[in-house]
């Protein structure tokens, strides 16, 4: 494929190393009358983890089922690592590790068997699968259960055996949907880096989650999907540089009002009940200017108490979308 796609921030660039990454374009899937993907666009570029973000019902599994080559779209085109999986599945797969949001665990087999038995499934040999088991077991911290039966394993255990089973291939290219859900918070810092550096030696890496203020600190870009449309791509520098709420917490609101109001800061007061304090909402253009605006206060020796975003990067994008999708 070699022509120019829309990118996060809309430029358009020669989209590709025709090689490298995801590139999906015009899908569209219905399932009788339901239109589930109607049309969406999506690109993951190598080495990048790119987030798949939309509120329940918005096609994102059946986008991620269409990627991994496990169902057909009705139109539109899709490109893994450059191959077409409608013509192709089998070098699909083979590149791909696919992280469904349950996993299915045959509950007779231990967690070993169950990676081994995937790894021949790969056509990896018996000692190669065992080794491979062995590692991927120790990485996402289930060697001690690794003989146990699946059925034993609690969701957030399932979740790891499902991300090990995922990783079995050494994919090029991962596709995690809701990898974070049943986590405990340990864990979910571990996946945090795992996915990091699986991104980092060059993997393509597609994460469809809600827990958006966690994507923050783990996507590079993200992909919007409402009602089966992608509605906005973007980086996660692009959602750093866009307007965005902050709630500043003061000991002196009156101060805060005065100086506002001096700079024309519109904002909106909460005073505190039990004394002079409180808080107050503004939308400020960047993080550049929040920083400004921050050291303009302190100068001014306004007490400032607090100063934070009032809400995640990617969570300030979802909402303005959600306003607007409705
Ligand atoms: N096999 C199917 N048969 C009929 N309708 C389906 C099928 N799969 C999905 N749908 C419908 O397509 C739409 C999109 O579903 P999908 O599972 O892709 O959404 P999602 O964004 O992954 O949702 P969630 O965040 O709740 O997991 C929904 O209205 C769903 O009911």
């Amino acid at each position: 494929m070699d022509s120019t796609f829309p990118t996060p921030g809309h430029l358009p660039v020669k989209a590709h190393d025709p090689g490298t990454g995801i590139v999906a374009l015009g899908l569209a899937r219905s399932f009788g009358t339901v239109k589930a993907v109607e049309s969406i666009d999506f690109i993951a570029a190598a080495g990048k983890v790119t987030a798949l973000i939309g509120p329940n019902g918005s096609g994102k599994t059946t986008l991620l089922l269409m990627l991994a080559s496990l169902l057909r779209p009705d139109s539109g085109s899709i490109r893994i690592q450059g191959i077409d999986p409608e013509q192709d599945a089998r070098s699909v797969r083979a590149i791909l590790g696919w992280m469904p949001d349950t996993l299915g665990v045959w509950e007779s087999l231990t967690s070993r068997e169950i990676l081994t038995t995937v790894g021949s499934l790969y056509g990896l040999g018996k000692a190669h699968a065992r080794a491979r088991a062995a590692e991927l077991l120790e990485m996402v911290e289930l060697s001690v259960l690794a003989d146990t039966p699946g059925r034993v394993l609690s969701r957030g255990q399932a979740q790891r055996l499902s991300l090990a089973r995922a990783l079995i291939n050494d994919p090029q290219v991962l596709l995690l949907d809701e990898p974070a859900s049943g986590l405990d918070p340990g864990a979910r810092v571990q996946l945090r880096m795992l996915i990091r550096d699986l991104a980092a030696s060059g993997k393509t890496v597609v994460i469809s989650s809600h827990v958006l203020v966690e994507l923050d600190e783990m996507a590079d870009a993200a992909v919007f999907v409402s009602k089966g449309r992608t509605v906005r791509s973007q980086t996660l520098a692009e959602a750093g540089a866009q307007v965005r709420g902050y709630t500043i917490g003061v000991l002196d609101l009156p101060a805060l009002r005065r100086f506002l109001e001096s700079t024309s800061v519109a904002a909106v007061y909460q005073p505190n009940l039990e004394n002079v304090g409180g808080t107050a909402k503004v939308k400020l253009p960047g993080e550049s200017q929040a920083t400004e605006l921050l050291a303009a206060l302190v100068r001014e020796g306004v007490p400032v108490s607090a100063f934070a975003p009032s809400s995640g990067l990617l969570e300030e994008t979802y909402l303005s979308l959600e306003g607007g999708t409705k």
